[in-house]
């Protein structure tokens, strides 16, 4: 298997229960509409047998659930049509922190290292009525049905497929339920399902875990693009927020990557999709636990990426969500990594955007909330960075909307130039 694993939040009926009284109040102000998504990058991925680093003081809940694996290239498939693109099944467990919100990304509960054991796939075509149980050291902790899922797998996979085509080997975990069985190091978790094998991981306390131990992907050498929202204060306060006072990092996807000189979709229907010009990061060495003054050291380079965004989509969950930043062809990328040794100093860039040849955007990373140092020594707090990993760091103010013809070139001085045509759906077919 390879790919990018997907997973749903409140997919369970007793998670939208649990939290009603709260999604009727701000941030939120309405229950999720869209199904609210997530990634588990490629350093959560492990294997049955390889063991879950428990974060020491941390609370940490198992969340045994079904991954669906697509089998053949997805993209806009009717909820009918959907069994005909799912190559199986697998067990998997989506170990998470104990949810405080739905607002922001969940990067810190979601994303830590071997927080997702995914087990051997099965060629199941039917999991809507699935018993799915967990036991502790060899005791039943908990068990809990799919037909209780708001959307069935089926429905999960036409959703994503709506904006991100899916490829063979990516993943999407279903769902689980409010209540899940806190682990202890020491444990070992095991989830069973009929049907499928079990799938077994022992807990193990994060610090007898040595400090530099990379996770085998498993799935593909994908790199994760971790991106940051709001890292230029301009840019927050033309969008009406104040500067975030941790860093907002999400997650995107392979499948919006896009490459220089090529076109960039603009979905019909929409009044927003904002360009943004952005300095990226790439990670040349495995880095964990990496203090803010040796940080440099795991910077192989830099590239330019446009971090477009599709606001009309933003919902109050898990913001910005899958749907705003992770769709088809609308991140591109590159066209080249610059080694960090040509950048004399990547705090004292100009970044710029010309629409149509005109300048519409121009900023400095001078300007950064969150410096790069800050930011690998606070991701490989808690996750492992591998080479190839990069790090989108934000755009600074100038936004504007952009329209099919007009042709965007987002420059990051001394680093690169990007061009990219918009295009409707009509003309991309
Ligand atoms: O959720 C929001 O409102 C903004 C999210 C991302 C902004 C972004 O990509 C950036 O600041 O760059
Ligand atoms: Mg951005």
């Amino acid at each position: 298997m390879k790919g990018t694993v997907f997973a749903v939040a409140l997919n369970h009926r007793s998670q939208l229960d649990a939290w009603r009284d709260a999604f009727t109040q701000a941030p939120y102000n309405a229950p999720p509409k869209t199904p609210v998504w997530f990634i588990k990058p490629r350093n959560t991925v492990i294997r049955a047998g390889e063991p879950i680093p428990y974060p020491s003081g941390e609370t940490v809940l198992s969340g045994a659930t079904v991954a669906l694996v697509v089998g053949k290239t997805a993209s806009r498939v009717a909820v009918d049509d959907a069994m005909e693109y799912i190559a199986g099944f697998a067990l998997a467990n989506e170990v998470s922190l104990p949810e405080e919100s739905f607002y922001r990304p969940a990067i810190k509960a979601k994303c830590r290292d071997g927080f997702c054991p995914l087990g051997d796939l099965v060629a199941l075509k039917n999991v809507d009525n699935l018993t799915v149980i967990t036991e502790i050291n060899g005791r039943e902790a908990d068990h809990w049905n799919t037909a209780d899922l708001q959307r069935s797998a089926a429905e999960l996979l036409s959703a994503l497929s709506e904006f991100a085509t899916l490829n063979p080997g990516d993943a999407i975990l279903i769902g689980t339920p409010q209540s899940r069985v806190a682990l202890r190091p020491g444990d070992r978790v095991r989830i069973m399902a009929e049907g499928f094998p079990a799938l077994e991981n022992p807990v193990v306390s994060e610090d007898t875990l040595t400090k530099n131990q990379t996770f085998v992907w498993p799935l593909s050498p994908n790199n994760t693009l971790f991106a940051l929202g709001l890292n230029y204060a301009d840019h927050a306060s033309e969008l009406d927020f104040k500067p975030p006072t941790e860093p907002l990092v999400f997650i995107k996807a392979p499948n919006t990557f896009n490459s220089d000189g090529q076109t960039s979709v603009r979905p019909n229907n929409v009044e927003y999709m904002h360009y943004e010009a952005e300095l990226v990061v790439v990670i040349g060495k495995t880095a964990r636990k990496v203090s803010e003054a040796d940080a440099m050291e795991y910077v192989a380079g830099y590239t330019v990426c446009n971090d477009y965004a599709i606001r009309d989509y933003l919902e109050n969950y898990y913001r910005p969500n899958l749907r705003v930043k992770s769709r088809d062809g609308l991140t591109p990328i590159g066209p080249t990594i610059v080694d960090k040794s040509a950048i004399a100093d990547p705090h004292n860039l100009t970044l710029r955007t010309w629409i149509n040849g005109e300048l519409r955007q121009e900023g400095s990373t001078a300007d950064l909330i969150f410096s790069i140092p800050f930011l690998i020594a606070y991701l490989s707090e808690f996750m492992t960075l591998q080479p190839g990993d990069m790090i989108a760091t934000g755009t600074p103010k100038g936004l504007a909307n952009v329209v099919p013809g007009d042709e965007v070139v987002v420059e990051v001085e001394g680093v690169g130039r990007l061009v990219n045509r918009i295009v409707s759906e009509e003309t991309a077919k």
